[in-house]
C-alpha cells in the first residue's frame, strides 16, 4: 500500500498555502513534514483525510495503491489519524475504546482482536479499566492501537508525541514506528521536533507554500 500525492495544491482566496506538491510514501514508511507555525501542515493532512475546511480550494490527487481518493468522504478513505490530544473516550472502558471503529465482525473475533491489541500495547488485562486509571504513556499506546485496529490503509500523525514527557516520547516513537512498519502502512507525520524523525526517515520542510526535500 503506497500513499501518493500528485500535484496537490491548496489555496485560501489569493493565498497559495501549498504549491503543487507530489510525493509517494512507501508501505511502512513514515515521512516527516516540518515547517513553521501556520505553514499549512495540518491543512495538508486534512486534505488527505478528506475533511478539508470548504474555505480552502484544493487541486491535485491523492491515491492509495493507485486508487484515487478524491471525492470520497473521510470514513470511506480508511485513513487513520493520531493527534497530540488523542483522548480516549472517558466513559468507555479500554476494550470498548478499541472496539469503537473496528470493522464489523463476529463478537468473538472482535474480542480476540481487542486482546491481541492489548498484548501488543503491553497492557494485557487492561480491557475493563476506564481510561483515567491508565498513565499517559499507557493511554497513548491504546490510542495508537485504537487507530490500528480499524485497519487503516494509511496513517496521519499530527504532533503525536507532543504531550508526552521526554522519556515517554522516546518509547512511544519506537512503539509507533515499529507498528506502522510491521503493518506496511504508509504514514505522514507532522512535527516540530527533529528528534521525532524516525532513523533514516525522509523529511519535507514546508516554507512559503513550497516543500523542500531535506
Ligand atoms: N478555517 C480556517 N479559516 C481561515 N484560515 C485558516 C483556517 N484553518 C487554518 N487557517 C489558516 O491556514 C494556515 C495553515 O494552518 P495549519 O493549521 O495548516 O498550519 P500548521 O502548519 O499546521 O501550523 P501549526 O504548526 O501552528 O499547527 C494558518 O495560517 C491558519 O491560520
Amino acid at each position: 500500500m503506497a500513499l501518493r500525492l500528485e500535484q496537490v495544491s491548496i489555496r485560501l482566496g489569493d493565498w497559495s498555502l501549498i504549491q503543487p506538491l507530489s510525493l509517494t510514501v512507501a508501505p511502512g514508511e513514515t515521512v516527516t513534514l516540518m515547517g513553521g507555525s501556520g505553514s499549512g501542515k495540518s491543512t495538508l493532512l486534512s486534505f488527505i483525510a478528506g475533511d478539508l475546511d470548504p474555505l480552502f480550494t484544493a487541486a491535485g490527487g491523492v491515491s492509495l495503491d493507485g486508487a484515487a481518493l478524491g471525492g470520497l468522504p473521510p470514513e470511506a478513505r480508511h485513513i487513520g489519524r493520531l493527534f497530540q490530544d488523542d483522548l480516549l473516550f472517558p466513559h468507555l472502558t479500554v476494550a470498548e475504546n478499541l472496539l469503537f471503529g473496528m470493522p464489523r465482525g463476529a463478537r468473538a473475533e472482535r474480542l480476540a482482536k481487542v486482546d491481541a491489541a492489548l498484548a501488543e500495547a503491553e497492557l494485557p488485562g487492561f480491557g475493563d479499566r476506564p481510561p483515567h486509571t491508565l498513565s499517559g504513556g499507557q493511554r497513548a499506546r491504546v490510542a495508537l492501537m485504537r487507530a490500528l485496529v480499524a485497519e487503516p490503509r494509511a496513517m496521519l500523525l499530527d504532533e503525536p508525541f507532543n504531550k508526552l514527557d521526554a522519556e515517554l516520547r522516546q518509547a512511544m516513537r519506537r512503539f509507533v514506528f515499529e507498528h506502522i512498519a510491521a503493518r506496511r502502512i504508509p504514514c505522514l507525520m507532522v512535527t516540530h521536533d527533529d528528534a521525532d524523525v524516525p532513523p533514516g526517515g525522509r523529511v519535507l520542510r514546508l516554507k512559503d507554500g513550497k516543500v523542500a526535500h531535506a
